[in-house]
């Protein structure tokens, strides 16, 4: 009998109850056991179970909680895809680990990877259940109140700062969401690895943590029990729940069902009695008594209403990013951005890119730009390599924290890539060694950039749009303003990215955007810079500080604006830090202005070749004076150098092409370097050396100091110490004598 009651799953001592086996009472409501256990220890919704184990909440969670309880916000539907949002997470997690262990899902039930939702009128409860991952004992004490999310902290702040509460997902606080409807909420949840628990809180302070005894067997996953404010009943609406799941959770990926009851017509046989009774009372039966014979033959029936319940799906499970960009519209990728980021904010993202790569590594992915910067974007910057992108392989969800799919200085974007290239079944380590995520980075670092390009390209304010269609520029106002904004939020990430992406460097400084003294208040970009240069203007010229107000009192700049030079104003702290890596733009020069010895127009070529061999001669008489007395004794040997040597040669023709990859220092260096192993070690004679190349190639630019140093206007306006060392520069500081 024993072996029979174990197998059938019947517990001898404690039969369920018939209603319970057939699923008549809806899955893990309140049962009337536990109404019984919970009337028998005298308890209410205002105390906790006696028998259960008390923790405190940790203070910030604690403040979290009062401030979510006691608020005013009328939104307060939040609460339903926050809930749903976390389903979904446990859901991806247990997938994810059925891959590479198909036991973790179970049998029957338990492996379906769905989200129910259930309402109970009568005792205001709404409960959602998923079969996902679900919680251990220590789970629910660490993340349901013990230990606070760095998020934590930042949204109370965010808060009391009158803060938007919509935002509360974005901060990984969803979950206490639940105190804007409910007074009181039940977390039953089912581990793999530990027995079934009930959480327990009412917000005051404390949670409580029982071994759960008396509730259906969940198999795993979690059902969250709301019992509802009073004026929250709304939520006990079928309706209602419908529309909230449409409007905020269309995009989940597992089924979303709804517990539904109705009232539908149903024939059953009339009985006997109530017919003939019905006969006689109806006048009409009488006269028509030929009629009423032909149908006394056939079988009696009456419609009668009949209440049933089913499970009805809310959600269409479709993917987005696998859909053709043609057949989805704006609205739709709006708001799949704003479930994917859990920012349900009232703004549609900036831009978004659509696409499928091909060839060897296939993806498809989805980029957006998001309306504004997150509150952390900058905060763990230097140790956070973790994208903002959910990767998928063949339409499983594998990771949202994957390391390196994006370099850093994009970690604003949001987005999801699925790629088919990539294996299904190992481990996420693995994973993050394939080679295919290379090529991958690179693809979608093309095109994020290309579309922050296209945000500028679109905007009228950056571009002048007289060539466009009436249709194009009605199309165009839309996107008005929208580089700008998009600078504001996320300019320093451009900036960030010109320092740390030595290859795309030239397409970020395309995107730089800066005001200068020509912009007029607006922001200006290096072409627009360039294209305002004054005939013969050679470099960019730009002035660093803490702001504009305090650079434009600069004696610097001011020589520069007498001559109509535009100056672009660099005031962030991390400018500084991005000049040393932007050197130049379309074959120009940045120049500070503020650093001694600045030539304007042609001279500063001649400038830097007389620093390139003033360095390289320094250089020179170093190692001399380092070398032993072998290398003096090889010095003596003077190599002769003459103009048409190949080397000098080839530095004349780098010279004269002003080759910006090469910089002329580079080339000196270069040039000696070569020449040394030519001549098998034997040092030349430097001052020989070094001027003869001087004069080589100042013959081969035809760069006479004295009609080059100084465009003759400007001598004019120097100032005198200034023009001292002008002068002095006009010298070549390595001629004979002085060497
Ligand atoms: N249904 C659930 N199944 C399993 N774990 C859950 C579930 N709901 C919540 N959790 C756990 O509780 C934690 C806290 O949830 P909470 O909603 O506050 O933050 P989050 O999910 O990390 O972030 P977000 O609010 O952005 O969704 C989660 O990180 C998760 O570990």
């Amino acid at each position: 009998l024993q072996v029979n009651a174990e197998e059938s799953g019947d517990d001898l001592a404690n039969p369920p109850k018939v209603e319970e086996k057939l699923g008549a009472v809806p899955h893990g409501l309140s049962t009337d056991s536990e109404v019984a256990q919970r009337e028998a220890e005298s308890i209410s919704r205002k105390t906790l179970r006696s028998s259960a184990e008390k923790f405190e909440f940790q203070a910030e969670v604690s403040r979290l909680m009062d401030i979510i309880i006691n608020s005013l916000y009328s939104n307060k539907d939040i609460f339903l895809r926050e809930l749903i949002s976390n389903a979904s997470d446990a859901l991806d997690k247990i997938r994810f680990l059925s891959l590479t262990d198909k036991e973790v899902l179970g049998e029957g039930d338990t492996a379906k990877l769905e989200i129910q939702i259930k309402l109970d009128k009568e005792k205001k409860i709404l409960s959602i259940r998923d079969r996902g991952i679900g919680m251990t004992k220590e789970d629910l004490i660490k993340n349901l109140g013990t230990i606070a999310k760095s998020g934590t902290s930042a949204f109370v702040e965010k808060m009391q700062s009158g803060g938007d509460l919509n935002l509360i997902g974005q901060f990984g606080v969803g979950f206490y969401s639940v105190y804007l409807v409910a007074d009181y909420v039940e977390v039953i949840s089912k581990h793999n690895d530990d027995k079934q628990y009930v959480w327990e809180s009412k917000a005051d302070g404390a949670f409580a943590i029982s071994e759960d005894t008396w509730n259906e067997p969940l198999g795993r996953g979690t059902e969250i029990r709301l019992h509802l404010r009073d004026e929250a009943k709304e939520y006990l609406e079928e309706d209602k729940l419908k529309d909230l799941v449409k409007k905020y959770s269309e995009f989940i990926n597992f089924p979303i069902y709804l517990w539904t009851t109705k009232e539908v017509d149903v024939e059953v046989p009339a009985d006997e009695e109530e017919s003939s009774e019905e006969e006689e009372s109806t006048p009409e039966a009488k006269e028509d008594e030929d009629t009423e014979e032909d149908e006394e033959k056939k079988p009696k029936t009456k419609t009668i209403k009949e209440t049933t319940s089913e499970w009805e799906l809310l959600n269409d499970v479709k993917a987005v990013w696998l859909r053709s960009p043609k057949e989805v519209t704006d609205e739709e990728y709006s708001k799949f951005y704003h479930s994917l980021a859990k920012d349900f904010g009232d703004e549609k993202p900036m831009s978004w890119s659509h696409f499928t790569a091909e060839g060897d590594v296939e993806f498809k992915a989805l980029l957006f730009v998001p309306p504004k910067a997150p509150h952390d974007l900058y905060e763990s910057y230097y140790n956070n390599n973790k994208s903002n992108l959910k990767l998928y392989v063949r339409r499983v969800f594998i990771s949202d924290e994957f390391d390196d799919l994006l370099p850093k200085y994009l970690n604003f974007l949001k987005g999801i890539v699925d790629s088919d290239t990539l294996p299904l079944n190992v481990s996420r380590e693995m994973l993050q060694q394939h080679s295919s995520l290379k090529t991958i980075k690179k693809k979608l670092i093309r095109k994020a950039l290309d579309m922050i390009r296209k945000i500028a390209e679109e905007d009228p304010d950056e571009y002048s749009n007289k060539d466009k269609t009436d249709e194009e520029k009605s199309e165009m106002a839309e996107k008005k303003g929208q580089y700008a904004k998009f600078w504001n939020e996320f300019g320093k990430s451009i900036k960030l990215g010109i320092i740390e992406d030595a290859t795309n460097r030239n397409r970020l400084a395309k995107l730089l955007r800066f005001e200068s003294t020509k912009s007029d208040g607006k922001l200006a970009s290096l072409d627009e810079y360039i294209s305002r240069m004054k005939p013969g203007q050679k470099d960019i010229f730009y002035i660093t500080g803490s702001s504009k107000e305090q650079l434009e009192k600069s004696p610097f700049l001011e020589r520069l604006t007498k001559k109509n030079y535009e100056v672009i104003f660099f005031t962030d702290p991390v400018d500084e830090y991005l000049m040393q890596y932007l050197m130049d733009y379309e074959d120009k020069k940045f120049q500070n202005v503020s650093k001694e010895g600045l030539k304007l127009g042609k001279d500063s070529k001649l400038k830097d070749l007389k620093e390139s061999f003033k360095e390289l001669t320094d250089w020179w008489k170093k190692t001399l004076s380092d070398s032993s007395k072998q290398a003096y004794m090889r010095g003596k040997r003077v190599l002769e150098i003459n103009p048409r040597h190949p080397i000098i040669k080839e530095l004349r023709d780098k010279v004269a092409q002003d080759n910006e990859s090469e910089g002329l220092k580079q080339t000196a260096r270069l040039v000696y370097q070569t020449a040394l192993m030519e001549s098998g070690f034997n040092l030349p004679d430097p001052k020989e050396f070094a001027s003869s190349i001087y004069r080589s190639v100042q013959k081969s630019l035809d760069l006479s100091p004295d009609a080059t140093v100084e465009e003759e206007d400007e001598a004019e306006d120097q100032p005198d110490s200034e023009e001292k060392s002008s002068k002095d520069e006009a010298e070549p500081s390595y001629d004979k004598d002085e060497l």
